[in-house]
């Protein structure tokens, strides 16, 4: 998949394609299946399937840390759309400038002359450009005026609900991590580079690799069992804390995981962390002995949960 970043970065040997426009946070199962389509269509275009989404994400910047939490950054959502055989990924930057575009110049600069759009699906709500004025039909419209057709996509419904990003991020606030992964189609991971901390960890017989999160609001707190691998890594179990370490008074939310049966160096690189199922919410301790005896049971849990999963 071919990443594009910015529309400054839109070539004229990209001109021509069959487009999705949208947040795709999660890429969950109902993205997946708009993707399908929007893949399938492709083909019969003979166009590149082309997801055009954004950074920061519209609530992001109307809304800074009131946004609803972020279940996927830019990186994921470049591995999970790949996954899916889109054939390129527009990122365009989310300004106030681009926010208040007039609806029309989004339309006629954008898509019409730099993106060649010839099939276009988005949601029937969807809004876009100066004081949202840009509509669903208002896009039908211009598609008979310049030559391409619009669609809407239709909820994937799982059991008797609506498939969505804000559906996930419920799922994984109840810490119910089975129902997330059923809802997204794959496991919930979490990514970033492993940093140095504070070096308490390894002198209570726990080292931790703390993994900067990245992002403003964060969507699960607590203590989770977990699945740890990088690059062509073997994968590693162990036990995690999400949340600000009240304990040894923490300032940001951080995610930490101590392996089983590793020892080896782990800085620097960056990690991906598959979340399996919660054990329990995070606390304070009186002392580090007292988290010392909680973490050992913590790490029992998860070892009996990975060892039942096994067989
Ligand atoms: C499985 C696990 C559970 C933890 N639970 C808590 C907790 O409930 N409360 C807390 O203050 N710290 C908790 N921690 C500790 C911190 O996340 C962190 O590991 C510790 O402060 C060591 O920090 P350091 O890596 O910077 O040395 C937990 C750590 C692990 C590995
Ligand atoms: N079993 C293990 N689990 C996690 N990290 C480990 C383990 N063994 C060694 N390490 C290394 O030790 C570091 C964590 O040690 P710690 O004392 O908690 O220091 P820090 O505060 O810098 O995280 C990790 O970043 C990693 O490089």
């Amino acid at each position: 998949m071919e990443l594009i970043r910015g529309i400054h970065n839109i070539l004229p040997s990209h001109h021509g394609c069959v487009l999705s426009i949208g947040n795709f946070d999660g890429v969950h199962r109902g993205h997946a299946e708009v993707i399908r389509r929007l893949v399938d269509k492709a083909h019969h275009f003979q166009l590149p399937a082309t997801i055009m989404t954004f950074e920061p994400q519209p609530q992001e910047l109307f809304r800074g840390d009131k946004a609803p939490a972020r279940l996927s950054l830019l990186r994921d959502k470049v591995r999970l759309l790949d996954e899916l055989e889109v054939d390129r990924l527009l990122c365009v930057n989310f300004t106030p400038a681009f926010a208040s575009q007039p609806a029309q110049a989004f339309i006629e600069d954008l898509l019409v002359n730099k993106l060649g759009v010839k099939y276009l699906v988005v949601g029937d709500d969807f809004c876009f450009g100066k004081g949202r004025e840009g509509t669903f039909e208002m896009l039908v419209a211009a598609g008979k005026e310049f030559g391409f057709t619009v669609v809407s996509t239709q909820s994937f419904i799982l059991g008797s609900q609506r498939v969505s990003s804000t559906l996930v991020r419920e799922q994984l606030q109840l810490g119910n991590l089975e129902q997330a992964r059923r809802l997204l189609g794959h496991p919930f991971i979490l990514s970033g580079k492993v940093a140095h901390g504070q070096k308490i960890g390894r002198t209570i017989g726990f080292p931790t690799a703390n993994i900067a999160l990245k992002r403003k609001v964060v969507p699960v707190r607590g203590v989770f069992a977990v699945r740890l691998f990088w690059d062509d890594s073997d994968i590693y179990e162990g036990v995690a804390n999400i949340g600000f370490r009240p304990t040894v008074q923490g300032q940001v939310c951080q995610l930490e995981v101590h392996l089983f049966d590793f020892d080896g160096d782990l800085y620097g690189k960056r990690v991906e962390v598959e979340l399996v199922a919660k054990i329990r919410d995070e606390q304070p301790f009186e002392s580090l002995d007292a988290l010392k005896k909680q973490i050992l049971n913590d790490a029992n849990e998860a070892k009996a949960l990975f060892s039942f999963d096994a067989s």
